[in-house]
């Protein structure tokens, strides 16, 4: 059960004074979820999610909220958060920052289809578009400085083989230019459970918090590991090139984006094989998140290195 900060109707009913969504009927915890106390709220005007964020700083909410607000108003189906009466977006309640967003449509699909992963193309396409006019900036957590930071970290962990499949990224990742690839906001971890699907429609894409400036291009290596990705950690060719030939229809590719494409799905794995490692091997105390195994982007990133000419002709 993820309401790790709970609220009650009645701590709830004066705090909503604030806003303009009417009286409160309902309150639902929200039992998914590993970071974020998660409400589903419906009032006489709507249904809305509160969001009590456990592991960010008030700080850093902000660019993550102007964020959703400046997609949501350019037609990306993400949450739009809710101004209260005196315009403010960031609140605090029983002690946690904590903002209101509208409520999407839909659920997370586990097995997607050809069809969804076409429609995830698309989507993600308009969110870089929509984003290029987004002024905010952020840092990527999880960067170039980071990852070298985590290899060294959890090296000593790991089978031989497995150090030297770490060193031999680490060098590709050094190699790999990314200021030749197109750049500009991307949702960094567009894994299928930040996916809300209505049928084979999107209802919305959440959880924009690792959002950052970065190439577009690793935002799709992101999602095409999670969405096209067979058990064996192989890819699916079909659902690769449902994703990506959308994706090029609404923000074509360039010739260096394809130059990079089977690097870039290697770093994506690492990316994440890396901070799966860390997890494992570094549990935080008191972290809410719960660890996920290593060995599913281990294999995602085996695959990718050795079929580097399969992958490139997964192209549009
Ligand atoms: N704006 C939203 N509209 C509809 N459902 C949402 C919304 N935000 C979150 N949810 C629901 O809450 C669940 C947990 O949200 P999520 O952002 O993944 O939590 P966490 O940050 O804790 O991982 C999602 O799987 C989804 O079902
Ligand atoms: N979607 C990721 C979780 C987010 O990354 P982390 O850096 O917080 O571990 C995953 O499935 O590993």
């Amino acid at each position: 059960m993820s309401v790790f900060t709970t609220v009650s109707k009645d701590e709830l009913i004066p705090w909503l004074q604030a806003y303009p969504l009417g009286e409160l009927l309902e309150l639902q915890g929200i039992s998914s979820g590993i970071s974020n106390t998660n409400y589903f709220v419906t009032t006489t005007t709507g249904r809305y999610v509160l969001t009590l964020f456990e592991e960010h700083g008030a700080e850093e909410l902000p660019y993550f909220l102007s964020l959703m607000t400046h997609l949501a108003e350019r037609g990306v189906p993400c949450p739009h958060p809710v101004m209260r009466l005196d315009g403010v977006m960031l609140d605090e309640l029983n002690g946690k920052p904590a903002a209101m967003v509208t409520c999407l449509a839909g659920r997370d699909v586990v097995k997607p289809s050809v069809a969804q992963c076409a429609e995830l193309g698309k989507v993600l396409a308009n969110l870089h578009v929509a984003g290029a006019s987004f002024t905010g900036n952020n840092q990527d957590t999880r960067d170039v400085v980071w990852r070298e930071a985590a290899a060294k970290s959890v090296l000593d962990f790991l089978s031989a083989d497995d150090q030297v499949m770490l060193k031999q990224m680490m060098d590709r990742q050094a190699r790999l230019d990314l200021q030749v690839l197109p750049q500009g906001v991307i949702h960094a971890d567009l894994f299928r459970d930040n996916v809300l699907f209505d049928g084979d429609k999107i209802g919305g894409v959440i959880d924009f918090y690792y959002a950052c400036r970065g190439a577009y291009l690793y935002d799709v290596a992101i999602a095409v590991n999670d969405w096209c990705v067979n058990d064996d950690g192989s890819l699916d060719a079909s659902r690769v090139k449902a994703l990506i030939t959308n994706y090029h229809q609404i923000r074509p590719f360039t010739q260096a984006e394809h130059a990079a494409w089977p690097s870039m799905l290697t770093i994506a794995a690492l990316r994440f094989w890396l901070s799966r490692l860390k997890d494992k091997h570094f549990p935080q105390a008191g972290e809410l998140t719960h660890a996920k195994d290593p060995q599913h982007f281990k294999k995602i990133l085996q695959w990718g290195i050795t079929h580097q000419a399969e992958i490139s002709a997964m192209w549009v």
